[in-house]
């Protein structure tokens, strides 16, 4: 294979080596790998290469991932910037909390552009419209003669990117990654036009994104959530262990029935295709050989919490149409009893919100909801009964 062309990649964890860096490495791509973690930074460079091992119901499949260097842009910041000067593409896995934080190398790189043709950067983080957030945060530290061109220098397009990669234990090279077999990736094509657009071999370009992150955000992450949060309220370890009580089962169920038919609704998609969709996905969240951890599928309870997030993004677009949403408030009732886990930042500030602020105060700082929303009172009956240890 011939590798032509170079992606920077940021975020060396489980979705940056098990599935970006997966894809762009059979696509013929160069991948540097950016991290601030010095142990991954450190295994990538004096490890030439590691395996990623698809799990699917008809055995297992490995490839190699090779061809790739590493920089810690906490010590080598020009390095990084040189790197991003000289791409095709940037593509970044690191949690939507830490995209400021990526920003300003990656406005470093555009103005350093030495390459007479666009940068393509394509974030691929649970969250909508995350290309567009990482490119505000570009935006503010870019000089104005680069904004005025900024066409000729950078093309940002959202992605929605689904795979379950657990996080990785038990591995004889840290680095390998046991992923499951199932993928989707789906990038907005309109912002390549009259550019070249990154040839990924399995991504899917299209033309409007929405459809496809409200339901893969409003499906997947949805039902492994509320299984995910059912699941540590009744001491679940792992999340196929959750599915596999009835009584969680039927609830997620129920979740994303009241999804269902807001992607139904609102999307047009015919109610035959969202159920045959929702099959896969209780199928793949249910899968035991995953292992994944019901605490690495909670985490981050507060931005799971948000406005546009996977219980009060769809529940409020539901109460708006005057639809059911019991089931999405009662996964987000078990977000809020999240709290003090250890490893997880986000639980332990969670609870210190819920010490400090009111019922009221709460719900509009957490979920981002207006006083006068219909599901606005629904929300803070919960948080007062959280609060109350009820
Ligand atoms: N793991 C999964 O199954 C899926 C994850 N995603 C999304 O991918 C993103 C990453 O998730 P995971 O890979 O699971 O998390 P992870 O925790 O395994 O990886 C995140 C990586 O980002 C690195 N990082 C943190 N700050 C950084 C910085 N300033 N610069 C460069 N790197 C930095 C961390 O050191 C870590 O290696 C999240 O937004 C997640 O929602 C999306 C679909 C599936
Ligand atoms: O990555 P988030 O947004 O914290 O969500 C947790 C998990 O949800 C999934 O995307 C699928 O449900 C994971 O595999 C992902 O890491």
């Amino acid at each position: 294979m011939s590798y032509e062309k170079k992606a920077i990649h940021f975020g060396g964890g489980n979705i940056g080596r098990g599935f970006v860096a997966e894809f762009l490495h059979n696509s013929g791509y160069e991948v540097v790998f950016v991290d601030v973690m010095d142990s991954i930074i450190e295994a990538l460079q004096k490890t030439p290469s590691y395996t990623v091992t698809e799990i699917g119901e008809d055995g297992e499949r490995t490839f190699t991932i090779d061809h790739y260097r590493a920089i810690n842009s906490k010590y080598e910041e020009a390095k990084v910037i040189d790197e991003i000067a000289t791409a095709d593409t940037v593509t970044c896995a690191v949690g939507p909390n830490i995209l400021k934080f990526i920003a300003p190398v990656i406005a470093k790189g555009i103005e350093a552009r030495r390459l007479d043709y666009p940068l393509a950067v394509i974030a691929c983080e649970n969250m909508i419209g995350a290309t567009d957030a990482l490119a505000e945060f570009i935006k503010a530290k870019l000089g104005e003669d680069t904004i005025k061109a900024l066409d000729t220098k950078v093309r940002y397009a959202n992605s929605a990117i689904d795979r379950i990669v657990p996080n990785q234990s038990g591995n004889a090279n840290p680095l390998d990654v046991k992923i499951e077999k199932f993928y989707e990736w789906c990038v907005e094509e309109t912002p390549f036009n009259g550019a070249k657009k990154p040839a990924i071999e399995g991504v899917h370009y299209v033309t409007a994104l929405k459809p496809y992150i409200e339901r893969k955000l409003f499906t997947v992450n949805t039902s492994h959530a509320t299984a995910a949060y059912y699941g540590y309220a009744r001491g679940k370890k792992l999340v196929h262990e959750a599915m596999h009580d009835k009584e969680i089962h039927d609830i997620v169920r129920s979740a994303v029935k009241e999804t269902a038919n807001l992607i139904v609704k609102s999307h047009g998609i015919e109610a035959s295709e969202q159920n045959d969709y929702v099959e896969k996905i209780i199928a793949r969240i249910s899968n035991p050989a995953l292992e994944d951890e019901v605490v690495r599928v909670g985490r981050a309870p507060l931005r799971k919490l948000g406005r546009k997030e996977r219980f009060i993004g769809p529940a409020s677009q539901l109460a708006e149409m005057g639809e059911p949403v019991d089931a999405l408030l009662g996964a987000a009732e078990q977000a809020f009893r999240f709290q003090n886990v250890e490893g997880d930042e986000e639980s332990a500030t969670l609870a210190g919100m819920l010490k400090e602020l009111d019922a009221d105060a709460a719900t509009q700082k957490i979920c981002g909801l207006e006083k006068d929303h219909p599901l606005y009172s629904r929300v803070v009956e919960i948080v007062k009964k959280v609060q109350g240890g009820n």
